[in-house]
């Protein structure tokens, strides 16, 4: 059998090893509508629907049990929106036979149009899902409706009402109903709890699955078992031994259309306070008691709760040029599309070592990673430091890797050092593996009722306790961002800021990428 069969038949079994027996989730068999909120919109269209094809072909969702339903303002037939989709589940890298499969999908979606806060179009779309659920025999009860908001969240609350009012599941005979909301989840505190608030008044919290894809990409997924499964990390993951950690997201594209609605929000609640908020907390919390959900959770909340309040110093703030020439972003707008902010986490494990969380829009490089930067060490006999400090990095994407910068004998005569590394490349070690696409992932965990890798409303608030009062004083135009070049490294002061916090660059290290 080839390296790369065998590889992909324990993907799905080792799935079910790790995370179901300690979740104590029951597989349910009644029949499952899942309804797109926004059908018609970018994130629907880009995102939702191709993850729902994805698990389709790969047999997660049956065509026997399942139905989706698109909802949306616009007035189209289901043939209208399916051909919308169509295109975004086929390109020319599709596997033969995928043409057929895409329309067998396909058939599986019916639209239904309304607006999002009367009660008329969400009557009609109860009536559509329990025409399916009484077509395949459905015991009224056991049926699963999943509804996913694919919306602007200003919209959340009424959609929240509407479902409550004429979508619910009628009895608990093993069905349930559940809503999947995606960020922005508020704009700040206050507004975070308002709506939490909001929609707590009407779902339970296992009923919420609070969306962040950032946890479903697979070396975000990966943390945990590298950390805690791993003995030789398990000394080493502290201040005593680590100097500082980066967490970093570049993309080398700008706003891109999108100036109108990212002017509002800005690169700190676009990316950090979620984004690389639940990467930090991964990286920094504590073993849990096992891996239940909430006991992960927990973990990860208590992280939060220890982050000191950000330091004006310790943040750079850019916006780069040419950003306010979209007709869409207000002339004179103070919105940061770069910034780099250091946390300080206030416990044994790590006081005193910053945490540099860095994002920014329209930069030389597209990449997310973590970098874990270790001490330098002590009496050291070959004069490492010229060398650099050891690194461990675990690149998120493109291309996931994680690889130890370390210091080695220059092979040959001499007795002199190298920077060299340990290096773990996914696509060389995982050939023929396809990594799933995050929000496949996180739907199959919504379905299976799993919300380990969803966000608590506990975890929520604590996140927007840290960053509110940096983002009002930025709102106040109290911190200015500074211009920067599109395609650069972002503004100069943010390199100025890592060393001035510990981080040393390396020099002259070169890679050679292995050969397949
Ligand atoms: N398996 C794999 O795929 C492997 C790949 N490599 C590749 O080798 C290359 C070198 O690796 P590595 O040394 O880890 O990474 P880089 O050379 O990309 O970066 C090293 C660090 O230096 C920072 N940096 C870069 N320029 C400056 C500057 N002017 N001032 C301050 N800081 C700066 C980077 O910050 P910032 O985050 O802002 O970019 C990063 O933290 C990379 O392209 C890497 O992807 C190496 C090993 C294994
Ligand atoms: O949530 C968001 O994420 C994307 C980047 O996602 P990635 O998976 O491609 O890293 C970002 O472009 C967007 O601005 C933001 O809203």
């Amino acid at each position: 059998m080839a390296s790369g069969q065998w590889v992909m038949e324990k993907r799905s079994s080792l799935r079910n090893d790790s995370f179901s027996r300690d979740n104590d989730n029951v597989p349910e068999t009644g029949c499952l509508s899942i309804i797109v909120l926004g059908a018609s919109g970018d994130l629907a269209k880009k995102k939702t629907f191709p993850a729902l094809f994805n698990l389709y072909r790969q047999g997660f969702l049956q065509s026997n049990e399942v139905h989706i339903f698109g909802y949306a303002r616009t007035k189209i037939s289901d043939d209208e929106l399916r051909n919308r989709i169509r295109g975004y589940l086929i390109n020319e890298k599709s596997a033969p036979g995928q043409s057929e499969q895409v329309s067998e999908f396909l058939q599986l979606i019916k639209y239904v149009s309304g607006s999002y806060d009367t009660e008329e179009g969400f009557q009609l779309l109860d009536k559509e899902i329990s025409a399916h659920e009484s077509s395949k025999n459905s015991l009224e009860g056991s049926s699963r409706r999943l509804f996913y908001f694919a919306l602007p969240p200003s919209v959340y609350p009424s959609v929240s009402r509407m479902i409550k009012k004429c979508c619910m599941n009628r009895s608990d005979l093993g069905g349930w109903t559940r809503i999947v909301v995606e960020k922005p989840f508020g704009k700040d505190l206050d507004s975070s709890e308002k709506l939490s608030a909001q929609i707590g008044e009407l779902f339970e919290e296992p009923q919420i699955y609070r969306i962040d894809h950032y946890l479903g990409k697979e070396l975000v997924q990966n943390l945990l078992v590298l950390r805690f499964a791993n003995r030789m990390f398990l000394p080493l993951w502290n201040r005593d031994n680590i100097d500082n950690v980066q967490i970093v997201f570049r993309e080398d594209f700008g706003t891109e259309g999108r100036g109108g609605y990212f002017d509002e929000y800005g690169i700190i609640r676009d990316i950090i306070q979620n984004h690389l908020l639940q990467v930090l907390c991964l990286v920094a919390m504590e073993k849990p008691v096992s891996l239940k959900p909430e006991h992960i959770r927990d973990e990860k909340v208590k992280v939060l709760q220890s982050v000191l309040p950000i330091k004006d110093e310790e943040v750079v703030l850019g916006q780069y040029d040419g950003y306010r020439d979209d007709p869409t972003v207000p002339d004179h707008s103070n919105t940061p599309t770069f910034a780099t902010a250091v946390l300080r986490i206030h416990n044994e494990r790590w006081e005193g070592v910053p945490f540099i969380l860095k994002a920014g829009k329209a930069l030389n490089s597209r990449k997310a990673e973590i970098r874990i930067q270790f001490k330098d060490v002590p009496g050291d006999i070959f004069k490492c430091k010229k060398q650099g400090r050891n690194e461990f990095v675990i690149r998120l994407q493109p291309s996931e890797a994680m690889y130890m910068k370390l210091t080695v004998k220059q092979p040959g005569l001499e007795m002199s050092t190298a920077q060299s590394e340990l290096d773990l490349s996914y696509r060389q070690r995982y050939q023929g593996v396809t990594i799933p696409e995050a929000y496949e992932r996180l739907i199959l965990d919504t379905i299976r009722g799993d919300q380990q890798h969803f966000v608590r409303r506990d975890e929520l608030k604590a996140a927007w306790e840290i960053f509110t009062p940096l983002l009002h004083r930025i709102d106040d135009g109290e911190m200015k961002p500074l211009p920067y070049n599109p395609g650069s490294r972002g503004p100069a002061e943010a390199d100025e800021l890592l060393s001035k916090v510990g981080y040393v660059q390396t020099h002259g290290y070169i890679w050679i990428p292995p050969t397949l």
